[in-house]
C-alpha cells in the first residue's frame, strides 16, 4: 500500500470569507475544506446562498478568503501575489460560468484563442491549431469564424468549454455552466464538460442545482450555511 499522500490539483483547507459591511456582513464561508483530485468530476450543491458561488471564486484565485489555504497544483496560493495569482490562474484554471462571458464581437476561434494569446507560450499558428481543435471537438469545427453573438446559446456555452480548456488546466471550475440551457444542450454541454475532463485528465468542480446532473458526477459534496455537510 502507498504511504504517499496524493497530489491533489485543488485542495482548500478551513477557509473563512465574510461578505457585505456592517449590519450586512455574512459569514459565508465558515471553515470550508475540500480537495479534488485529476480526472474526477465534483458536484457541490446545496441551497440558495449557501456559499457555492463565493467557495468557487476563491478556489478560482478571483477573490482571497480571510483565513484558511487554498494549494493549485500543490502550491500554496494564499500569500501570492496578485501576479501570481493571474498567473496560475491562466496555467492551471479554467472557468465555464452560466453567462458565459464571450466576447460577443469576436468569433468563436478569437474567443478560444484569447486565454493562449495571455498566456503568451504558442505561436500564432500552433494557438490557432489548438483553437480549431476544441471547437472541433465540441462540435463547432464548422463555425469557427462565427460571431459568437450570431451562435445560439448552446452553443456559445461550447465556446466558453473550448476556452476554458484552452491552456490545458489541470482544473476546471464551472458555476451553473447548464442553468440557461435546456434539457438537450444542457445534458449535451454537461456531456461535453465531463468527457474532455476525462480525456485530459482533469480535476472538474461543478456547482449545480439539477440532482440528475449531480448524480453522474463522481463525487457530489452538500453544502448548508458555509459548510460542507456531505
Ligand atoms: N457582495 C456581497 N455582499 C454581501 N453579501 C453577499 C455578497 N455576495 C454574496 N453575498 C451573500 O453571500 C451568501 C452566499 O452567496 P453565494 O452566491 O456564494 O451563494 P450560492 O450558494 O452560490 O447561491 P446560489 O445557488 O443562489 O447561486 C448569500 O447569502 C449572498 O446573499
Amino acid at each position: 500500500m502507498s504511504t504517499t499522500a496524493p497530489e491533489f490539483a485543488l485542495r482548500c483547507s478551513n477557509i473563512h470569507r465574510h461578505l457585505g459591511q456592517d449590519e450586512g456582513r455574512v459569514h459565508v464561508l465558515r471553515g470550508v475544506s475540500f480537495e479534488a483530485q485529476a480526472g474526477h468530476v465534483y458536484a457541490i450543491v446545496g441551497p440558495s446562498g449557501c456559499g457555492k458561488s463565493t467557495l468557487l471564486y476563491l478556489l478560482g484565485l478571483l477573490d482571497r478568503q480571510e483565513e484558511g489555504d487554498i494549494w493549485i497544483k500543490g502550491q500554496l496560493m494564499s500569500n501570492s501575489s496578485d501576479l501570481e495569482r493571474t498567473a496560475a490562474r491562466g496555467a492551471h484554471i479554467g472557468f465555464v460560468f452560466q453567462f458565459h462571458f464571450l466576447m460577443q464581437e469576436f468569433t468563436a476561434l478569437e474567443n478560444v484563442m484569447m486565454p493562449m494569446r495571455k498566456l503568451g507560450r504558442l505561436a500564432a499558428a500552433e494557438m490557432e491549431d489548438r483553437a480549431r481543435g476544441l471547437l472541433s471537438d465540441v462540435g463547432l469545427g464548422e463555425k469557427t469564424h462565427r460571431l459568437t453573438n450570431h451562435l445560439s446559446g448552446g452553443e456559445q456555452q461550447r465556446v466558453a468549454i473550448a476556452r476554458a480548456l484552452a491552456n490545458q488546466p489541470a482544473i476546471i471550475l464551472a458555476d451553473e455552466p447548464t442553468g440557461n440551457l435546456d434539457v438537450k444542450n444542457s445534458n449535451l454541454v454537461f456531456d461535453l464538460l465531463t468527457r474532455l475532463a476525462k480525456d485530459h485528465g482533469q480535476a472538474v468542480v461543478l456547482v449545480t442545482h439539477n440532482p440528475e446532473l449531480a448524480a453522474r458526477c463522481d463525487t457530489v459534496r452538500s453544502m448548508r450555511d458555509g459548510l460542507f455537510v456531505g
